[in-house]
């Protein structure tokens, strides 16, 4: 930090197991890779490179020699697993993910319907390959999850192997957790929190609304999600109680 200031909430450093930000890349270029670390690095825990782009994306083993450079891992978005499994190419998605040489990768449903056992038996085989985030949360906004389902398969894909689970939440932050209108679904995080630990599940909170709300109930070192480059600093600032939103949060009363 640039200088002192006292009462200020107790931030993890890296390696982080909790307070985690994941960040989420759409196709930044190479130079825009290195700005965004020269400034950002210190706060960010992993990169998805979201949904399928890193098919489209120019340089992609050059972008993650950079990112292996500055020891910031990096995963395909979910729905690249996806792509490949609506395809019936789950042996060649691993191996893909040896061919770059991939430590992460996610498993997910948001586009495609996969009954549960099968889900866990992806996250098994993954695991046994690299470190697997499991989501959870359909893309569709019609499709409502009860709060007991999403907390049974966020157990379960614990259980098979899962290092954390996500919550979706999508680039907009307006499916799964949220509401159309961004608005957080609190009564389904509140039930998700009875059971599951807080430091297992990984936010999707795209919105700065909703990484203020997490914040404020879950403090400083809450995991989110799916934050853009630029605000990874501005998010920083919202964990610190250095931001409007939380300003008076982590105060002496
Ligand atoms: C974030 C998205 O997808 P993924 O989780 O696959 O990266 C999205 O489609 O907005
Ligand atoms: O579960 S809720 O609050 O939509």
């Amino acid at each position: 930090m640039n200088y002192t200031l006292t009462q200020l909430p107790e931030r993890t450093a890296k390696p982080r197991h909790s307070g985690l930000t994941m960040v989420m890349d759409k196709g930044l270029s190479l130079r825009e890779v290195e700005d965004f670390l020269s400034t950002s690095a210190e706060y960010v825990d992993i990169v998805k490179l979201g949904w399928a782009t890193s098919f489209v994306t120019p340089h992609l083993k050059e972008k993650l020699a950079i990112y292996r450079e500055a020891g910031i891992p990096v995963y395909f978005g979910g729905t690249l697993f996806e792509a490949f499994i609506v395809r019936n190419q789950f042996e060649d998605y691993r191996k893909l993910l040896d061919q770059y040489s991939m430590q992460y990768a996610e498993v997910s449903d948001g586009s495609i319907d996969m009954n549960q056992d099968e889900k866990c038996e992806y996250i098994r085989q993954l695991a046994t390959q690299v470190t697997v985030l499991s989501e959870v949360g359909s893309k569709d906004e019609a499709k409502i999850i009860p709060p007991y389902k999403w907390i049974q398969l966020m157990r379960a894909e614990l259980e098979a192997g899962a290092w954390k689970v996500i919550g979706e939440a999508r680039e907009g932050g307006t499916v799964g957790l949220f509401r159309s209108s961004g608005e957080v679904r609190q009564g389904l995080v509140e039930e998700i929190l009875t059971q599951i630990p807080f430091e297992s599940i990984l936010w999707e909170a795209p919105q700065k609304e909703q990484q203020v709300w997490f914040v404020k109930l879950l403090g400083a070192n809450v995991n989110v999600g799916n934050i853009a480059p630029h605000e990874v600093i501005p998010l920083e600032t919202i964990r610190l109680g250095l931001r409007g939103d939380t300003f008076t949060h982590f105060l002496d009363k």
